[in-house]
């Protein structure tokens, strides 16, 4: 038997929460021999803590094989204490009307207090995924409250946004999801973000020279993928969860079990590649193995791509400035 992985989960009584917990414990993340121990936090509030204390009785009448331990609590130095894997999803969600960047001051001093406490209590190697809103922007917050854990560690969620630009492009394509490689989401995950379909293969087929419509993808495509999460709000009078969750359980799964050479697209701090400053949290392919991301280096960047792909990180740069003065 593997000894446990520590999983820390923020906002753990929330609805990505929810959607989360159940599957973490049954083994869908990290593998179904591999025991983990859930590591809750929730506000200090009483009726945060009560719903936490819900779930985990429900995680407890689940009788997961593989659940080696839980703790719950409101002080993040305990939920963070040795975690091998954090997964910092609560935040204040966006609402009907609302833009990314008003939750942006709100939520930055969230990440700065647990940037902090990760750097403080957490395994040297924990790996770090900011699924909370504005989730680039919130991951490069932490990075920097964290100044003595590698930078490397701390990603922001886009999987939500890959996975969804792969169910699009299936549809449009007429091939099933599971034959499309070479996909790959760039930049911030809010709807400036530029799904790039030019690599895309099924079976070894472009998938742009498939479909061929140059107006679909800069009218359809592109803008469909980065509103999806609006239009999700619009329809539910809720933000998108149960995929949230999935995307989270995805990034993590690839991260620690590799993609098998596939590419994947996850948010890393930039090493100054593709013309995106060094540090920024900017969605990227990369490749997983061995616990380790890759990007996938040498892609050529056209001038449609590189204008795209400028104002996604016009707008990084604007959130960085917005919040320079906390960190
Ligand atoms: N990156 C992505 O693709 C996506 C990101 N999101 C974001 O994920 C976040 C969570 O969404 P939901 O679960 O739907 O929201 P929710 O409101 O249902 O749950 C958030 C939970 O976090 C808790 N919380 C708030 N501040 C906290 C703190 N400082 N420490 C610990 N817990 C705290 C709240 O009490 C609440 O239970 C939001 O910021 C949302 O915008 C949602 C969907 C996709
Ligand atoms: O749009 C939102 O606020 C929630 C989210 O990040 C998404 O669904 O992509």
């Amino acid at each position: 038997m593997k000894s446990p992985v520590r999983v820390a989960v923020t906002g753990a009584a929330g609805q990505i929460g929810y959607s989360l917990l159940f599957r973490i414990a049954s083994g869908e993340m990290l593998g179904k021999d591999q025991p983990v121990i859930l590591q809750m936090l929730e506000l200090p509030m009483e009726k945060a803590q009560a719903a936490l204390k819900g779930v985990m009785m429900e995680l407890e009448d689940c009788a997961f094989p593989l659940l080696a331990g839980m703790v719950g609590t409101d002080d993040a130095e305990v939920a963070f204490k040795d975690a091998d894997i954090a997964l910092l999803v609560g935040a204040r969600p966006r609402g009907p009307g609302m833009e990314r960047k008003d939750l942006l001051l709100e939520n930055a001093k969230i990440f700065t207090a647990q940037g902090a406490a990760l750097n403080k209590v957490a395994s040297r190697d924990v790996k770090v995924l900011v699924v909370g809103n504005p989730a680039n922007t919130n991951a490069y917050i932490a990075m920097k409250s964290a100044p003595d854990l590698p930078a490397k560690n701390f990603t922001a969620m886009l999987r939500l946004d890959h996975n969804r630009a792969l169910s699009q492009l299936a549809s449009k394509a007429g091939v099933p999801i599971g034959d499309i490689r070479k996909l790959v989401v760039w930049g911030n995950h809010s709807p400036t973000m530029y799904p790039d379909y030019r690599f895309a293969t099924a079976n070894g087929e472009s998938l742009k020279d498939k479909v061929n419509d140059a107006d679909w993808n800069a009218n359809e495509f592109i803008p469909q993928v980065g509103k999806r999460g609006a239009a999700i709000i619009e329809a539910r009078g809720l933000s998108s969860a149960a995929s949230a969750a999935n995307a989270a359980i995805d990034h993590i799964r690839d991260w620690v079990l590799g993609s098998n050479g596939e590419w994947v697209t996850m948010g890393v701090p930039s090493d100054g590649s593709y013309g995106i400053p060094e540090g920024i949290i900017y969605g990227v392919p990369v490749i997983t193995e061995g616990g380790e991301y890759k990007r996938v280096e040498g892609l050529e960047i056209d001038a449609f791509s590189r204008e795209r792909m400028d104002r996604t990180l016009a707008e990084l740069e604007e959130e960085r400035e917005g919040v320079a003065h906390l960190l």
